[in-house]
């Protein structure tokens, strides 16, 4: 098996601005996360999020230790948020093994030690900086706290589930859950908002493969665009609008760190004031 880890710099808005395409998705897309018998990971200067893949294909995968850390492992001074979008799994830390179903999200607190990945699953990874060791924790899909909003009239009818959210759990700096889509629904995160005290990732899964979404991201009054395939993510620095419209369906994992665990800590931007 290998580990591969990317690093990615923090960009300045102004920064921003000015790059072209193939600038834009070289800093802000993360393209083939998820490969057979790898774990693949982008170490951020956002926070020093890390975002990745786990992909065991039936065999067994182990997270340690990497070098950009300069821990004795990795969870060593981290926690960590493990979403399953792939078929059943297993993952094995801090001496116990937990049977991860489609959509379940395991937490692994700080100091869990090396982590297993094994089975079918198509284990997606979010860790961040934690200030002490909390509880391990399998949050269930029919565990999450479950959130309605949007509606067909604005085309943006979906279901937001939160995993790792103090309303379910307590973790230090990590929140994570994720969104789907009502069928001829398209648009997320509509009103867009930012939050200038935490970052935020988005991976898009669940579309076809000819399907992409069309992310939004930039300051409200600088917006610029991605096109984004399945099984790809976003980084969204603390300054950027995170929205997207997508052709056809799809679910997107957000996960965020930084200064508060506030889900609801958001500065919302009215689609008539977005330039
Ligand atoms: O559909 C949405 O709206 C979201 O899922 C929003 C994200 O959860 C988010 O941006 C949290 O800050
Ligand atoms: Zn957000």
């Amino acid at each position: 098996m290998t580990t591969h880890v990317e690093t990615r710099h923090a960009i300045h808005p102004d920064h921003a601005k000015r790059m072209d395409t193939a600038e834009l998705r070289q800093h802000f897309l993360t393209e083939g996360l998820f490969a057979d018998a790898e774990i693949r990971l982008v170490y951020t200067h956002y926070d020093r999020f890390v975002l990745g893949g786990a992909v065991p294909n039936g065999a067994d995968i182990t997270l340690d230790k990497i070098e950009e850390t300069k821990t004795a492992t990795f969870l060593e001074r981290r926690e960590m948020g493990i979403v399953n979008i792939g078929d059943t799994g297993s993952v094995t830390a801090a001496g116990r093994t937990w049977e991860m179903k489609t959509g379940d999200v395991l937490y692994l607190g700080r100091g869990s030690g090396a982590v297993t990945f094994s089975g079918m699953g198509r284990f997606y990874l979010a860790s961040c900086p934690a200030h002490r060791a909390l509880p391990c924790r399998l949050v269930t899909v029919n565990e999450a706290k479950e959130m309605k909003t949007g509606a067909v009239e604005t085309s943006n009818k979906r279901t937001i589930r939160q995993f790792i959210h103090p309303l379910v759990m307590e973790s230090c700096q990590l929140v994570l859950g994720y969104t789907t889509l009502e069928d001829g629904s398209v648009w997320n995160t509509i009103p867009s908002h930012v939050h200038d005290r935490r970052m935020e990732a988005y991976l898009y899964h669940g579309m076809a493969p000819e399907a992409r979404v069309l992310h939004l991201m930039g300051e409200p009054q600088e917006t610029r665009h991605i096109f984004v395939a399945n099984e790809q993510a976003v980084i969204s620095p603390s300054w950027s609008i995170h929205s997207g419209a997508g052709i056809g369906g799809y679910t997107f994992i957000w996960a965020m760190a930084g200064d508060n665990v506030d889900y609801t800590d958001m500065d919302f931007v009215q689609p008539g004031d977005l330039r």
